[in-house]
């Protein structure tokens, strides 16, 4: 059985993410959890001639059936951002549902794959590997912060400006997923050295703010959501091909805990300055989920400079996301 959860399934990512998710032969039950709706969006989708079955659960009493032996679980429940609000702003509220979802994964489904969309980011997955780590089921291997949109757009904005297919350029963009901690490595990428000084620091800011531009666009309805649709399922079936269906050189650019492979982090510390747990980096999947992180490789003084304020930034964000756990009441 391979199971796929998605908790916020009736939401705006949630409800085009589980379209996208029914589309794949490698699941065989996608399971809707929300504490509305998800009656209707799993008889909907239920529907459509794939080889999942749809189940749909509402409210935190039916969240054991939903979640149990889940073998990914995605995480786009909770409230998400309008204009002049950062990220940040929304920790009040979505902490304590990705907690509350996080302990019934950590109970029901221990050895899920947790992939959490819910904002912020750059705290949410600290929170979540705090309560696998209450509950003597955490393995830095299978938690990860979704950063997949970044990645997206800036595929999509340097190919704007440097031609070519954006659906096949790769740009690795590391860090963390708020403004600037969003760090896209464009020195990297084939094409930008005809590009100035100026205009890849117009780039940089476009890819490091794209949320807000659609923030700003929908005008008080909401934040990206097809966009994130898309990106969330692209993740999450990077994970199936490595885990289920066993294929190698599954790569992507993902925030995990740097004992993911410690080893593997060494060139990444190096780089970032030693003491920060949590960033985004390139990994390889495997079998077990991270498999290897990537060496970063090389970054130009302009990069080093961002990675510098980046750090600052995302320190306190995950030092709030785990003190939320290791502070909190007790679970
Ligand atoms: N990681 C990223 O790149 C990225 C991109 C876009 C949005 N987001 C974030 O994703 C989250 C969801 O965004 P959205 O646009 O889908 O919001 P939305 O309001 O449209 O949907 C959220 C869903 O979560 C559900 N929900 C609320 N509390 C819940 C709980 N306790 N358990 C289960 N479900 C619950 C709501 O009922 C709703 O259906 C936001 O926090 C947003 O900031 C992240
Ligand atoms: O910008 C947001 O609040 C949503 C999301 O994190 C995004 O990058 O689009």
């Amino acid at each position: 059985m391979v199971k796929v959860t998605v908790c916020g399934a009736a939401g705006g990512i949630g409800q085009p993410l589980s379209l996208l998710l029914k589309q794949s032969n490698l699941i065989t039950h996608l399971s809707l959890y929300d504490i509305v709706n998800t009656p209707g969006v799993a008889a909907d989708l239920s529907h459509i001639n794939t080889q999942s079955k749809v189940t749909g659960h509402v409210g935190a009493a039916q969240i054991e059936e939903a979640i149990k032996d889940s073998t990914i679980v995605v995480i786009p429940a909770g409230v998400p951002r309008k204009p002049g609000m950062t990220r940040d702003d929304l920790f009040k509220i979505n902490a304590g549902i990705v907690r509350d979802i996080a302990v019934a994964a950590a109970k029901f489904a221990p050895k899920a794959y947790m992939c959490i969309i819910s904002n912020p980011v750059n705290s949410t997955v600290p929170i979540v590997a705090e309560v696998f780590k209450q509950f003597n089921v955490y393995d830095p291997r299978r938690i990860f912060g979704v950063t997949t949109l970044d990645i997206v757009r800036a595929s999509t904005f340097v190919t704007e400006l440097i031609g070519g297919d954006a659906s096949t350029l790769r740009v690795p963009v590391i860090g963390g997923h708020s403004g600037v901690t969003i760090l896209p490595l464009l020195s990297q990428v084939k094409g930008t050295e005809k590009l100035s000084q100026e205009q890849i620091e117009t780039v940089t800011n476009r890819i490091q703010f794209g949320g807000d531009e659609v923030v700003k666009a929908k005008d008080g309805a909401g934040s990206a959501t097809l966009s994130m649709a898309f990106a969330g399922a692209r993740f999450a079936l990077n994970i199936l091909d490595a885990v289920v269906a066993k294929k190698t050189g599954v790569v992507e650019c993902t925030y995990v805990h740097l004992d993911a492979d410690k080893q593997g982090a060494e060139s990444v510390k190096s780089l970032i300055g030693g003491d920060i747990e949590y960033f985004s980096v390139p990994v390889e999947f495997g079998p077990h989920g991270v498999e290897k992180i990537l060496p970063i490789g090389d970054i130009n003084d302009y990069e080093q400079k961002l990675v510098s304020v980046a750090t600052t930034e995302l320190k306190g964000n995950i030092v709030k996301g785990s003190n939320f756990i290791t502070e909190g009441a007790k679970l």
